[in-house]
Parts: C-alpha cells; sequence; structure tokens
C-alpha cells in the first residue's frame, strides 16, 4: 500500500464525516498518495479533534465553508439523513468543477437530497463501499477496510463521464472492485443482502432481551453462536441504521413483506411436520453460504 508513482486522483480532497468510512478513507489515501492533500471536516467538534490528535488528514477545518474552499473532490461520509445538511453546507464552497461523491449505503435517497446543492459545472457520482463493521467513530477506521471488497458507483443518467473514472479511479486505488449499478437496483439489491439482515439482527436481540423476565439471564449467559453472530450486526450505530432504514422505506418494506411470507411458509411446515419442506429450505441456505465461499476463494 505504499504510494505509487501515478499522479494524485484529487488535488486537495475534503473528507466530510471522519467516522469509520470517512477515516478509512483519509488514513487509505494519504498512505498512498492517491490525492494531493486531505481537508478533514466533522459536524461534532469531539471527533475534529480527536481527528486532529490521530493526524489521519493534513488539515481538520473548524468549518464547512473553510473545509470545502480550494477543495475539487468532497466525498460526503455522514450517515444517509444527514447528506442534505452537509451537501447545503459544503457544495457552494468547492472549486469550480468539483467532483462530489458519497459513501451512502442508500443511493436514490442521497442523489434526491445532494442534487440539489450541485453547483454549476461541479458532478456528483454517488458510490457505496460494501465494506464496513458494526463498529463507528474517527478511531474505528483503518487504511485497510476497502482491500478486496466492492464499491458500488451508481452514476447519475448523461453526468459526465471522466468524473465517473476518476471516482472510480479513487476507489481502486484504495484498494476496492468497483462496479456501476442503476440507483433504484442497488437500493433493492442492498435491502435484501445489508439492510434486511440487519432489520432482523436488531430484532432478534429485542425478542431475546423481551424474554429475559421469563428465561432470567440464561439468554445472554448460554447464547449459542447464531445468537452471538446475530449480536455483532445488532451493535451498529442507531443513527446511521435508523437512518438506512428510513431512506430504503419501499424496498426494505417490500423485502421484508417477502421474508415474512417465506418465516410463516416454515412456521406452517413446522406446524405441520413437513419434514421435506423443512429440509429443503435448510438445503437453499447451505447452498448459498457455499457459493459464497467458493467465490470468495476463487
Ligand atoms: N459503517 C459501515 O459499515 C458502513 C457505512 N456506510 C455509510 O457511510 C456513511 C458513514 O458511516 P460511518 O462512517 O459508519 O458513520 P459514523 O457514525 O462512524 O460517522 C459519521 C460521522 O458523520 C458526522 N456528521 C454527521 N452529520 C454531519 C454533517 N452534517 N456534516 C459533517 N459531519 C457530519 C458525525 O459527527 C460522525 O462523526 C453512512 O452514510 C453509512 O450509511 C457505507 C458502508 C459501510
Ligand atoms: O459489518 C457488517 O456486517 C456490515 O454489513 C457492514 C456494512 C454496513 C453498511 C453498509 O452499507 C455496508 C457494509
Amino acid at each position: 500500500m505504499s504510494a505509487t508513482s501515478e499522479a494524485p486522483v484529487f488535488r486537495r480532497l475534503c473528507v466530510a464525516g471522519l467516522g469509520l468510512i470517512g477515516s478509512s478513507i483519509a488514513r487509505r489515501v494519504r498512505q498512498d498518495g492517491s490525492v494531493g492533500e486531505v481537508v478533514a471536516f466533522d459536524a461534532d467538534p469531539a471527533v475534529r479533534r480527536r481527528v486532529a490528535e490521530l493526524g489521519i488528514a493534513d488539515r481538520v477545518a473548524e468549518t464547512a465553508r473553510d473545509a470545502a474552499e480550494g477543495a475539487d473532490g468532497l466525498v460526503l461520509c455522514v450517515p444517509v439523513g444527514a447528506m442534505g445538511r452537509a451537501a447545503a453546507d459544503l457544495l457552494p464552497h468547492l472549486l469550480p468543477g468539483a467532483v462530489v461523491t458519497d459513501v451512502g449505503s442508500t443511493k436514490v435517497s442521497v442523489i434526491r437530497e445532494v442534487l440539489p446543492h450541485l453547483p454549476e459545472g461541479a458532478t456528483l457520482v454517488p458510490a457505496h463501499p460494501l465494506a464496513g463493521t458494526e463498529y463507528s467513530g474517527p478511531d474505528s477506521g483503518f487504511a485497510t477496510l476497502f482491500d478486496g471488497r466492492w464499491c458500488l458507483l451508481t452514476p447519475i443518467e448523461g453526468g459526465d463521464r471522466a468524473s465517473v473514472e476518476r471516482v472510480a479511479s479513487l476507489w481502486r486505488r484504495c484498494g476496492a472492485m468497483v462496479q456501476e449499478m442503476d440507483a433504484e437496483h442497488h437500493d433493492r439489491v442492498l435491502a435484501i443482502t445489508s439492510h434486511l439482515p440487519h432489520l432482523l439482527a436488531f430484532t432478534i436481540c429485542g425478542t431475546a432481551d423481551d424474554l429475559q423476565g421469563e428465561t432470567r439471564s440464561e439468554v445472554l449467559r448460554f447464547a449459542a453462536s447464531g445468537f452471538r453472530d446475530f449480536t455483532r450486526i445488532a451493535a451498529s450505530d442507531p443513527v446511521m441504521w435508523r437512518d438506512i432504514f428510513t431512506n430504503n422505506r419501499d424496498a426494505l418494506l417490500e423485502m421484508l413483506a417477502r421474508f415474512t411470507e417465506d418465516a410463516q411458509a416454515m412456521a406452517r411446515a413446522i406446524r405441520w411436520g413437513d419434514e421435506d419442506f423443512i429440509v429443503d429450505r435448510i438445503e437453499r441456505g447451505r447452498r448459498i453460504r457455499r457459493s459464497l465461499i467458493e467465490i470468495k476463494q476463487a
């Protein structure tokens, strides 16, 4: 991951929101020289202080205006519900012709919230790295987070191709593999692969917690690995996930309805002792797991 001789993708990149994702980007691009300079901005003064202590940016700006002025690139790394506010504060101050990108977990809502603030001549290239952890904040980031992971770009129809290529190049230099996708399609795919699993994890932990009275502390003390796996995901940041759920409402509710129907079918099979149905469902799960492992090894 040492600095390459390739030209920097941006002369000055403003990173807004220095949590897990923003601080990982800042760490990575500074290490490998893929941007000339990193200016960090976060709405939370405690985060700004911590970023300065950690030394993961060339400069920490105290205001949105100071952060954006002179930047030819901006990456919005705030919760999806804060994208509109951050865009309103930062975008007017960027250099003419700047490229704006983001890392939000929903894409239709981010485009809807950010596009109205885009200055004449600037371009928006929405992006979503499929990499993360259940931790948040500037201390949780690390430079290798994106290595070998996908980053999905959802370019605006008819938008500037050179800007898309610049953002793709930034992500490749962060170690990611890049693929383009339509924003609506992205939100449906992520609803089933990421948003619904998180919803299930939060819910099952809540259900187990409600049972505490009945089972005393056994639920937590004897938690088998299945439940433990859910608790890792359920430890994720509440604001981030509240925003994802409410900003991908339609696709998520559709996937939840389908899941509920399938869970009901499983309940019926258990009630009536339909062993073939039960085995068939479990085998499908195993096949999916095996093919995931094969893809990872390929
Ligand atoms: N955590 C994960 O695993 C992944 C998260 N994402 C997306 O990345 C984005 C950031 O997520 P994390 O880094 O995990 O969040 P985080 O909670 O660690 O950091 C978010 C930061 O944004 C700051 N912020 C909030 N509003 C702001 C504003 N208006 N202006 C400037 N700063 C502001 C907060 O103070 C906080 O420091 C979210 O949109 C999330 O959906 C994408 C992929 C993975
Ligand atoms: O920690 C995990 O299992 C994750 O799923 C991380 C994650 C969270 C949100 C995203 O939009 C992408 C990745």
